[in-house]
């Protein structure tokens, strides 16, 4: 299924649990903003390339609307306004003061060189800079993109604007980044993990992990789970995937990757076929790469007991319910990786109040956040009898609908 009619249907679901007045919900699912934007750049060799980049600002309620830009061939203006939806929900489950965004460019990162890159991402703010700001609209990293893209957009922006750290999060340190932002995503994965795993009796070190995607937040939540005891059996990324039953040194598996640029042939594993990956036995999978990946096709293959989602929509409706029906427990994305967004938020934070946090007290919030976000989830589980996807829908759509009702609808 489309990822904007997934998540919608997740959003329609949540309306009519909470007994959602129609004016409102059809104004939450039209988005406040859909930008797209030409971006042609000279290519090294003197060539001109065209891209299409997108910004979708889906609702301000409760704050500037915050999300990630993507670089990634797949992306395309569905994709973008659901990704946007999913962050409005998302800060609203974190109880973070922000609305919802997201932006892309249909390109493939891995083929553009560094001052290539750098072209693309000036081109696109130039396009897009009077719809963004520090009070406005928040961009930050999502898959292809990092600090390095984040400083290019802060410097582009700052040309118009004068000097504007808070334009964006997920920059470098050095430009007023805030530390804890690069691993915060895997974090809250770890944290949403803990907490849920404490439901069960269970902990981290006494179970098995399966993991796709070994980007920021697929080899954060790996070295995470590894230095708290965990077994990472199977890992993949683009390259390929790996296997070890005794568990995987992640340590050492990050260094290969380093220097070999894949995680293909690593000497404490045995390659394997990425294809199996999502339907290994193991206690915990979590997808932290592509959306719709578990769908109707292989969701009654996958043996796990729970699914975390740290990657965003990985997991299609018609999958939700064959492994809703399985008995597997999954943890939804809109609070599993709202890690990343939490800790952008301090970055924000800190930006404005011009007052860096050591990193143990941005890590110490950040738990108090995951914990508090998934206690209020079970408490919507426990209202509403539904699962921890509606759970988090219903806690982040009411809250947002709250807002919206606050700020009244005269013209
Ligand atoms: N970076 C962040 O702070 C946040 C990211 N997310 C989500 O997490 C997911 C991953 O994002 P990042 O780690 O930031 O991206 P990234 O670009 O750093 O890493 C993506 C990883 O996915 C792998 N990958 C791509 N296609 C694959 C395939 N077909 N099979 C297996 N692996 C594949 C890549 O090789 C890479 O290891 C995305 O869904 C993103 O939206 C969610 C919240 C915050
Ligand atoms: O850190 C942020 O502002 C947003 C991260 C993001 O794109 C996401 O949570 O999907």
């Amino acid at each position: 299924m489309n990822a904007l009619a997934a998540t919608s249907r997740n959003f329609r679901n949540a309306a009519r649990i909470l007994g959602l007045d129609a004016k409102i919900e059809k104004s939450l699912l039209i988005p406040f903003r859909e930008i797209k934007v030409e971006c042609t750049i000279p290519k090294d060799d003197g060539s001109l390339v065209s891209y299409v980049g997108f910004r979708v600002q889906h609702d301000n309620a409760r704050g500037p609307m915050k999300g990630g830009i993507r670089y990634h061939p797949e992306v395309d203006p569905d994709e973008v306004n659901a990704l946007a939806q999913l962050m409005t929900w998302k800060t609203a489950v974190a109880d973070i003061p922000y609305g919802g965004a997201k932006g892309g460019i249909g390109c493939t990162p891995r083929e553009l060189s560094k001052s290539e890159l750098e072209r693309l991402t000036r081109v696109f703010t130039q396009k897009i800079h009077d719809l963004i700001g520090t009070h406005t609209d928040v961009p930050a990293p999502d898959m292809g993109t990092n600090a390095q893209t984040m400083a290019w957009i802060l410097d582009e922006y700052s040309k118009f604007h004068g000097h504007s750290p808070a334009v964006v999060t997920g920059k470098p340190i050095d430009l007023g980044g805030s530390l804890g932002r690069e691993a915060a995503t895997g974090r809250g994965v770890v944290f949403g993990t803990e907490a849920l795993l404490a439901e069960y009796g269970k902990s981290v070190k006494d179970l098995t992990f399966v993991i796709q995607g070994f980007g920021n937040v697929g080899s954060w939540a790996a070295r995470l789970i590894h230095e708290r005891g965990g077994k990472v059996i199977a890992v993949s990324d683009i390259t390929g995937a790996i296997k070890n039953p005794n568990g995987i040194d992640i340590t050492e598996l990050i260094k290969h990757k380093e220097s070999t640029g894949s995680l293909l042939n690593f000497g404490g594993g045995d390659n394997m076929d990425p294809n199996e990956l999502l339907v290994h036995e193991c206690d915990v999978l979590i997808p932290s790469a592509l959306g719709g990946v578990l769908n109707r096709e292989n969701a009654s293959s996958v043996k796990a007991k729970f699914i975390v989602e740290a990657a965003n929509h990985p997991t299609d409706p018609e999958a939700d319910e064959i492994l809703s029906k399985k008995g597997v427990i999954i943890l939804p994305d809109i609070y599993a990786n709202a890690g990343g967004v939490t800790v952008s938020y301090f970055e924000w934070v800190q930006n404005i109040q011009g007052f860096m946090w050591d990193e143990e007290k941005v890590n110490n919030e950040l738990q108090r956040y995951m914990t508090r976000a998934f206690h209020n989830i079970k408490n919507m589980c426990k209202t509403h009898e539904c699962n921890l996807r509606m759970g988090a829908f219903t806690l982040g759509v009411n809250r947002v609908a709250r807002a919206t009702v606050l700020r009244g609808w005269e013209a």
